[in-house]
């Protein structure tokens, strides 16, 4: 292979994980030629909107997927995170690097903790899964939607003079930005999203040259981890974005998967855990899926759709 083509977003973000990849592909294939392809995506152009009313997951992706399709790129990078759990036909998931810090990290201007946070005090988030575990911990917080890439969020939390806002440490680290880190949220306190601080390295599956070239930037770790974390979306998506929130570690071959699904306000959290070897990392995921299910985040989930129609019509 001479030359290869990676379709990304424009974000600052999103052309730093391309970038990234593009060093990993060129540092293993010396001659290699590795140019980005730019686009902007549905998600880009709908920024005032919240995510959840202008269609949620997948609106970062479809296009940049088409253009894999479409021949126009041979590799995709996105933020797992931000993908839905099924794949067009004819694209996989062709490698999951090491995965970055998954954690959710706290940044006030004002320089709280979330513990430290006064009474009342507005938070900035436009995540459901934020707001819900926020709320469940802290209900007289009032959570104020923030969009926008990350240097955004970190402007509208000053200009709207926020207690702080809740960001993925992951996007933070890789922009050089984690001075504005008030504290790193342990995984046990806010839950984080499924994919969350993982990069997605996507191809066309028949694309034999190209998976080969991609095949030495996976980490199997990250990969035993997704595996379970993806197959408790599949289980729980309902098509579009839901407040919940899945996180797998790996050790010593054993996957261990949390998960949670809740209502948005955080009056309602269903949570749960299995463990269980790496081989049966899909079934562990949908197994919680399906317990989760049966303790009551079925009718969280169909009301939360109710309300999302209501809400459109
Ligand atoms: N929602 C957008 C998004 N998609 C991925 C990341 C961070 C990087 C990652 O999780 O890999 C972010 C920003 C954020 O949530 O603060």
């Amino acid at each position: 292979m001479k030359a290869v083509r990676i379709a990304t977003r424009q974000s600052p973000l999103a052309l730093w994980q391309a970038r990234h990849v593009a060093s990993l592909l060129t540092a293993g294939n010396p001659g290699l030629e590795v140019s980005l392809v730019e686009m902007t995506t549905e998600g880009d152009r709908f920024l005032s909107a919240p995510l959840s009313a202008v269609g949620g997951k997948g609106l970062f992706v479809k296009e940049i997927e088409q253009a894999l399709l479409d021949g126009r790129a041979d590799v995709a990078v996105h933020s797992l995170k931000d993908m839905t759990s099924v794949f067009p036909d004819g694209l996989i998931l062709a490698a999951v690097p090491t995965r970055e810090d998954p954690r959710d990290a706290f940044c006030s201007p004002e320089g709280y903790t979330l513990a430290r946070l006064p009474p009342g005090a507005r938070v900035g988030t436009s995540s459901l899964r934020r707001s819900c575990i926020l709320r469940a911990h802290r209900p007289d917080l009032e959570i104020v939607s923030l969009r926008g890439n990350v240097q955004t969020r970190l402007q509208k939390t000053r200009d709207l003079k926020l207690a702080g806002a809740m960001l993925a440490a992951a996007g933070l680290k890789r922009l050089g930005l984690e001075h504005h880190i008030t504290e790193i949220v342990p995984v046990a306190d806010s839950l984080p999203a499924v994919g969350q601080g993982v990069l997605a390295i996507q191809c066309r599956g028949e694309d034999a040259e190209v998976r080969a070239l991609l095949a030495p930037l996976e980490d199997l770790t990250t990969r035993g981890a997704v595996r379970a974390e993806r197959a408790f979306l599949a289980k729980l998506e309902g098509g579009c974005t839901v407040p919940m929130a899945g996180h797998a570690t790996v050790v010593d071959g054993q996957v261990h998967l949390r998960g949670l699904v809740g209502r948005p306000d955080g009056t309602r959290v269903v949570r749960g855990e299995v463990r269980g070897p790496v081989p049966e990392a899909e079934r562990l995921g949908e197994a919680l899926a399906e317990e989760l299910l049966s303790r009551g985040a079925g009718d969280i989930l169909r009301d939360f759709a109710r309300r999302e129609d209501a809400s459109r019509a």
